[in-house]
């Protein structure tokens, strides 16, 4: 029987459990998510019928702070893949040394079936369900897939009127009109830019010679690929999102294509210049850099043996399956694990959150050159830890975070 994700997502574990000789009891504690709220919900249609919807939080750990992460809106949000994502975030936070424990959320629902005001009063009750959770100090949620600055807007306007005060410290990823940070809309996607260029020179590979594929175009997909273009002057070849994929070997003007989705509600569908092709080929193409940047489980076993990318850079959260994984690096791919690569995301959600609290903003060459340096020091960090252990890049960051977890759980005295 095929595995399920968060069986997947603690078999990476347990490998670098492994590996590190990580104390037994304590690795049992750190398998579990923490705590986990479910709710069910009405909302009223347009159509005067009432919906119910499921949603879900989980805080995975917060030994070392509150929990951190996004919440998606889709169709295919489970109670598991909420768990996996949480247990996901406490090893990339714990990576990049912010502190924060794993958090994520999730609503069971097709957002594209939504008009503005239902998916406003749909924002609304979840987040209403979820508030005595959440609060700046306890659980600072962020977008996700298909969800943006407008549903934290939202969230935030929803959890202000519960406590009685503007709280904008309770999200991240908001408008910087409410206390959001400049540089986060773009922030993940500029984080695998600089991982992707981090690897090229690890690797002796010229970036600005690399060829590229981005599986995804929307917020962590669009930017990978225009940071990629416009400051490290690679050749962006294909591109894909739900609607179709398009190659060109002369390469894709980014900025053109972006424009281009961006009046053809939110789909590249229909962009004339470049060629449609399948999205299975997009992952197959004999391209230097591969970017998975749109849901879990892209790469498995069925397609790892075809994937002919010599770099692959995670965008999305667990884009590749152990057992792909397992082909891929046999194959002798280099693989960024997801938990370092799009770590750009949150690292600027902490700069928001302590722009929040301090109620004192920076201006956009701060950001970036902060998320910058410290994407530098955490690929430094993996890459040392890869040569004492003799290992690969997703066992060593796993390594480094489990270690700064199991540190805080031990010195807190959380496992007698
Ligand atoms: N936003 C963030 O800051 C962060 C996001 N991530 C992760 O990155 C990934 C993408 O998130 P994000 O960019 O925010 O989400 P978005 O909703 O902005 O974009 C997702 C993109 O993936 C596309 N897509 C979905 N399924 C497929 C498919 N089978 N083939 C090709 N394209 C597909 C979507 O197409 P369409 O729009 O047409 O449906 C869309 O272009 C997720 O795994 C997320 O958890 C990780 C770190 C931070
Ligand atoms: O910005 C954040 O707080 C969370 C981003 C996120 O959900 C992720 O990194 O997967």
């Amino acid at each position: 029987m095929a595995k399920s994700l968060y069986e997947q997502a603690l078999e990476v574990f347990r490998n670098a459990a492994r590996v590190m000789n990580l104390d037994p009891n304590i690795a049992r504690y750190l398998e579990r998510p923490q705590r986990t709220i479910i709710v069910e919900f009405p909302v009223l249609m347009d159509d005067g019928r009432v919906e119910i919807f499921t949603g879900y939080r989980c805080q995975h750990n917060t030994a070392r702070g509150p929990a951190k992460g996004g919440i998606r809106y889709h169709p295919n949000v489970t109670l598991e893949e909420v768990q996996t994502l949480a247990f996901w975030m406490t090893w990339k936070c714990a990576l990049l040394n912010l502190p924060f424990g794993g958090g994520k959320g999730g609503v069971r629902v097709d957002p594209t079936k939504l008009s503005k005001g239902e998916l406003e009063r749909l924002s609304r009750r979840f987040f209403f369900e979820i508030a005595n959770f959440i609060g700046p100090e306890k659980d600072i949620p962020a977008p996700d897939v298909n969800t943006n600055a407008q549903v934290m807007a939202w969230y935030l306007d929803t959890y202000s009127m519960h406590v009685g005060y503007m709280a904008p410290g309770v999200v991240t990823g908001k408008p910087v009109e409410l206390g959001g940070s400049v540089g986060r809309n773009e922030a993940t996607g500029r984080g695998v830019a600089v991982i992707a260029s981090e690897a090229c020179k690890y690797l002796g590979k010229d970036i600005s010679k690399a060829t590229v594929a981005v599986q995804g175009f929307g917020n962590v997909g669009s930017f990978s690929a225009k940071i990629l273009q416009e400051d490290y002057k690679a050749k962006i070849v294909a591109v894909s999102d739900i609607s179709a994929a398009y190659y060109n070997p002369d390469g894709i003007d980014v900025n053109d294509l972006i424009a281009y989705r961006d009046q053809n509600n939110g789909l590249i569908k229909g962009y004339p210049k470049a060629q449609p092709i399948k999205h299975e080929e997009l992952l197959e193409l004999d391209v230097d850099i591969l970017i998975p940047a749109a849901l879990e489980n892209a790469i498995t076993k069925e397609n790892a043996p075809n994937i002919r990318a010599k770099l692959i850079v995670e965008g999305a959260n667990g884009p590749v399956t152990p057992e792909a994984d397992k082909i891929l690096l046999e194959k002798g791919v280099t693989i960024i694990p997801d938990i370092l690569a799009n770590a750009g995301g949150v690292t600027v959600s902490y700069f928001e959150w302590v722009q929040d609290l301090q109620f004192f903003f920076w201006d956009l060459d701060d950001v970036r050159n902060k998320l910058s340096k410290m994407m530098r020091a955490a690929f430094a960090e993996v890459a040392k830890v890869k040569e004492k252990y003799n290992t690969d890049f997703r066992t060593a960051a796993y390594i480094l975070a489990i270690d700064r977890v199991a540190q805080a759980v031990k010195l807190r005295g959380i496992y007698p």
